[in-house]
């Protein structure tokens, strides 16, 4: 990251809007702006805001389409959504047209479904450049970026792949993707290509800035990328490029015409009004990456509980710094300048000898759609192997290891619970292999109680399926004349043998015969994306107010009275209590804690932690 000084000199900041200015240094208090009213009243003001702010995000009426802001309870959090209504483009009709049509209307549902998707607001807000070939993408990220890895030419189609990068601006950063262009195969249709590209990187994309060339007349692919980022629903920008000169920014009003509430002349070459983009930009981000950052100075504030001042502005040390996000550090790294990165998903595979660890490995490598690539994995001869699949990468670790056999049957089991421990140490999912011919054993119990200790997000695998359902020449019975097992039985019975493990997905799986293994890799992208997944203090007030916590069978002196709860930090999703009492939550009361958040929240296949503080906890120390 260049010096913040330096970054702001290569941004400049000329013809700076007042409108757009960011309130420096501190983050609209959306939890705090509701304090001091009543309860009830502060869930009706905090919907309010929430559907004004979306409201403002969604593009306006056109003739061709309309937007229907809804309020969906999304299953993993709330969530604003545009519904656009289905429209028709022009030349409609001829077959090709018709196709053309569909293709573009397969694309834009995705779109909307993605912007419907979980969030995962740990990480930083990511914002998409996208546009036709040549119109100024590369040099307009490289300006924000700083760097020279996205290539700029003259050719169209020069920049072949998406390309990640980081900004910093008004002391925040945001992750960059250029969606890059290709070059069109029929210069009157737009290139699928394109919009390929553009939907990979519109999926993750909480904003997006469609360049243009201003000095060219709006063209077809141009009109129709438009309308297909407008279906999507998120925070659009459209950035009319190479406007050098103040006569030319003038020119910038007739590109009104695509539809954009936010038509910004800019000159990516020439730096200019590089900054109001950002503003702008950054104004329209979701509330979450905005409620989330910490605020300056907050230690040492005023202790004093106040009843009704929710949100972490008031939360003494509501808002420390993640000290157990583990994940920190890589996930920094992986947001380095310019770097070419996709989301990766570390997974151990573990389990006692002879469950089909090095079948499975093979089951989920060999697949027609993996690439795999070794890689040295961080312990000295461990290899990792990297599958990429989808946009995603998933690195099994220490492959080595895994297909590393134990010599005895004795030193195997030892072996086996020495490997899984190591391999849980590096991952963020470990699937735990249970042989679906023995059942739940001691060793899997001891094995899986260790994943669950660890905090990674489990996913149960029964495997070798096959070899207790297959029937035999009757029909009716297995091959050795056993009946079949019955899967709702079967999984009463694992359920049972792992109670600690009730948040962790079940699947049958056969290794052997490749049953069910695409199954493993969703469910495998879907926890790690719910154990990041991140609830703002306000989400969190709002379930608490609504906890019955008479509910909970946990003794009367064992009750404590709790506050406030705030997300501390993710992978695991940690929470804080703040409370009356300085005490250990009592196992059931925990528990029961637990299971409302997952109702609420979900976090499939993550454990949910807590730490309690006292409130006044502060105030003792200093005394
Ligand atoms: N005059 C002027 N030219 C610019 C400006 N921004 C980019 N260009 C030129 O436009 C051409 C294309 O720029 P790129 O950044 O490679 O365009 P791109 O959209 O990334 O192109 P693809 O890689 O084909 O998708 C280059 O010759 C740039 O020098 C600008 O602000 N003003
Ligand atoms: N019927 C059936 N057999 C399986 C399946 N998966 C694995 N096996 C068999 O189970 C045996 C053990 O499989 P491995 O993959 O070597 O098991 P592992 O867990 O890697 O064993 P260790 O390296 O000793 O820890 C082999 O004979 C496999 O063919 C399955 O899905 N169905």
């Amino acid at each position: 990251m260049a010096p913040k000084r330096e970054q702001k000199k290569r941004l400049g900041k000329k013809h700076r809007s007042a409108t757009t200015r960011p309130k420096q240094g501190k983050a609209p208090r959306t939890g705090a702006q509701i304090a001091g009213v009543a309860p009830k009243k502060r869930k009706e003001i905090s919907a309010k805001s929430t559907a004004k702010k979306a409201a403002a995000r969604t593009p306006k009426k056109s003739p061709e389409f309309e937007h229907k802001v809804t309020l969906q309870q999304n299953e993993e959090d709330r969530y604003i959504v545009g519904r656009p209504k289905k429209f028709r483009l022009g030349g409609a009709g001829s077959s090709h047209a018709e196709r053309e049509q569909r293709e573009l209307e397969k694309v834009a549902d995705e779109i909307a479904l993605a912007a419907n998707a979980g969030r995962t607001p740990d990480r930083l807000p990511l914002v998409a450049i996208c546009g036709r070939p040549n119109v100024g993408k590369s040099t307009l990220f490289n300006r924000l970026t700083g760097t020279r890895r996205s290539i700029v030419g003259d050719e169209p189609g020069i920049t072949r792949d998406r390309i990640y990068g980081e900004v910093e601006w008004a002391g925040r950063n945001v992750r960059l993707v250029d969606t890059g262009g290709v070059v069109p195969d029929d210069e009157a249709l737009i290139p699928s290509e394109i919009f390929r590209q553009a939907k990979v990187g519109l999926e993750e994309a909480d904003a997006i800035i469609m360049v243009i060339d201003g000095r060219t007349e709006i063209t077809s692919p141009d009109i129709e990328l438009a309308r297909l980022l407008q279906r999507g629903g998120k925070p659009l920008f459209l950035a009319v490029n190479k406007m050098d000169t103040a006569q030319l920014e003038a020119g910038a009003e007739n590109f009104r015409t695509l539809g954009f509430k936010e038509v910004m002349p800019i000159s990516a070459e020439h730096n200019s009004n590089i900054g109001d983009l950002l503003d702008a930009v950054w104004a329209a981000l979701p509330p979450e990456f905005v409620a989330e950052e910490p605020e300056e100075n907050q230690e040492g504030e005023d202790d004093e509980f106040d009843e009704d001042s929710y949100g972490p502005q008031s939360l003494p040390g509501a808002q420390e710094p993640d000290e157990d996000d583990e994940e920190a550090p890589r996930e920094r790294k992986l947001r380095s300048h310019g770097e070419h990165v996709l989301r990766e998903t570390k997974v151990a595979i573990i389990g006692r000898p002879n469950v089909g660890k090095s079948t499975l490995l093979n089951a989920l490598t060999g697949t027609e759609r993996a690439i795999v690539s070794p890689i040295a994995g961080t312990t000295r001869d461990a290899v990792d192997e990297v599958v990429e699949r989808d946009g995603h990468s998933f690195r099994f670790i220490d492959t080595a290891g895994i297909r590393r056999k134990g010599k005895t049957t004795e030193m195997a089991e030892k072996l086996s619970v020495i490997m899984s421990r190591k391999h849980l140490e590096d991952a963020d999912v470990a699937l735990l292999i249970i042989d679906a011919t023995e059942g739940v054993t001691a060793l899997d119990a001891n094995i899986g109680g260790y994943a669950h200790e660890s905090g990674r997000s489990v996913i149960i695998l029964v495997n070798k399926w096959d070899a207790v359902t297959k029937v035999g020449p009757d029909g009716l019975t297995l091959y050795d004349g056993k009946p079949p097992a019955d899967r709702k039985a079967y999984e009463e019975q694992v359920r049972h043998a792992l109670k600690y493990l009730d948040y962790a997905p079940l699947i049958f799986i056969s290794a052997l015969e490749e049953l069910n293994v695409e199954e493993v890799f969703k469910k495998t992208q879907l926890v790690a994306r719910e154990r990041r997944k991140r609830i703002s203090t306000g989400n969190m007030n709002r379930f608490l107010d609504s906890v019955d916590f008479q509910r909970a069978s946990v003794p009367m002196n064992k009750r404590v009275k709790i506050y406030y709860m705030t997300q501390a930090a993710v992978a695991p999703p940690t929470f804080v209590l703040f409370t009356d009492r300085d005490v250990k939550l009592h196992f059931s009361y925990e528990r029961f804690l637990a299971n409302e958040v997952r109702d609420a929240f979900k976090f499939i296949g993550s454990p949910i932690w807590f730490k309690v503080k006292a409130r006044n906890k502060k105030k003792k120390e200093k005394e």
